[in-house]
């Protein structure tokens, strides 16, 4: 890293459900976040000393990198749905950081037992009308929720605005039901609501994102920028694999390689490329070679077997903290991206 580099501001979540989460995608990427207390909003990456870290709420973030006062941010991506529409500085650098995964969903009273679909929802938006009534829908997406139901053709409603506490809403009486956003459904369900089928509007994770002019315009940050992401990337990746090093007895390193990639049952068995063999001295048998086999998750065991028709044992496994491919995937589409709109 050179001195000359620009700052680049990065907003992170201060609280909530992607708070915890994004701090450990960032340490377990080498980016350990440091803040000096929950009370305050400004931290730093020790290890990317040109970074300084912003804390804000996940709904705010986007509109921070919107109008240019963060260079980058992590948030979710309906909030960069709901609040994206006609807002085409910024670009979705990463749209599926693994976590805070939720759906945005309407859901009714339990007590509503005619409405199971959207199908029914729809004929009660009707009923309603008739009795010159509007279906009252609290939410705190109304952009998403208005287009959704617009484009199925449901009109007769209106929208609450609730920021909080949305699952108690229809119970309370300041709204009929609700939109918002369910992971494992508890709270709907301990608030007597229930989903209806076809009613997801939108399915989320953490996202990155960042402001498409400040970083076209500034070379540092652009490298700052893959930086981020290419450790993402190779994280993210890295957890799909396994690497498994075994002794496999044998004449020669040629042979073993040989019978394990002629033998192979399943494409992938014997690595990413193929098994990496060396030989073992050992001071009891000479015919031992060491092979290395990068293979995904759930081929481990098939993997392992693999490895023990070829005469293998002693296997030991690790899981790799990254794995780089010949270059950043998601780099490139982002650079796609910022160059489509320059
Ligand atoms: N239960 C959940 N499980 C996983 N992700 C969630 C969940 N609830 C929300 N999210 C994601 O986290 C983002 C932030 O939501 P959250 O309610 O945690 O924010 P907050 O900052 O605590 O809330 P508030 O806006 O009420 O101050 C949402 O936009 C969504 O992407
Ligand atoms: O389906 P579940 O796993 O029960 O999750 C759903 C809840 O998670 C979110 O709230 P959060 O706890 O983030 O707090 P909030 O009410 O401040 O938004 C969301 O608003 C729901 O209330």
């Amino acid at each position: 890293m050179t001195n000359h580099q620009s700052p680049v501001r990065l907003a992170l979540p201060s609280k909530g459900a992607l708070e915890r989460s994004t701090s450990s995608l960032l340490s377990a990427c080498g980016m350990s976040v440091f803040r000096p207390s929950d009370r305050q909003y400004f931290g730093s990456i020790p290890s990317l000393p040109q970074i300084n870290v912003l804390f804000q709420r996940a709904a705010d973030i986007f509109t921070k990198v919107e109008e240019g006062s963060v260079d980058l941010g992590i948030t979710g991506y309906d909030v960069v749905c709901e609040e994206g529409v006609g807002h085409d500085n910024v670009v979705v650098i990463h749209d599926r950081l693994g976590y805070g995964k939720c759906e945005l969903v309407l859901a009714v009273p339990e007590s509503w037992v005619d409405v199971s679909s959207i199908e029914d929802l729809a004929e009660l938006t009707l009923l309603f009308k008739e009795k010159g009534k509007n279906l009252r829908i609290a939410t705190k997406y109304p952009n998403l929720t208005r287009d959704w139901l617009y484009e199925k053709l449901i009109v007769n409603f209106s929208l609450v605005s609730v920021q909080g506490a949305m699952e108690a809403a229809p119970s309370m009486g300041y709204a009929d039901m609700i939109a918002d956003v369910t992971s494992t459904g508890t709270t709907l369900r301990e608030n007597r609501l229930k989903r209806i089928t076809g009613g997801t509007l939108l399915k989320s994770q953490a996202c990155l994102i960042g402001n498409k002019r400040l970083l076209q315009d500034d070379p540092t940050k652009l490298d700052t920028t893959k930086t981020i992401l290419e450790l993402i990337e190779a994280n993210l990746n890295a957890k799909k694999y396994v690497s498994i090093t075994a002794n496999v007895r044998g004449k020669s390193a040629d042979e073993v390689g040989n019978y394990l990639v002629n033998h192979s049952e399943l494409s992938g068995l014997t690595g990413l490329r193929g098994p990496t063999i060396a030989k073992v001295y050992s001071k009891e048998d000479k015919d031992w070679y060491a092979v290395t086999i990068v293979v995904e998750q759930n081929m481990l065991l098939a993997a392992v077997n693999h490895l023990r028709k070829a005469g293998g044992s002693d296997m030991t496994i690790t899981s790799p903290d990254y794995v780089f491919g010949s270059q950043s995937q998601n780099y490139q589409v982002f650079l796609e991206r910022l160059k489509e709109d320059s």
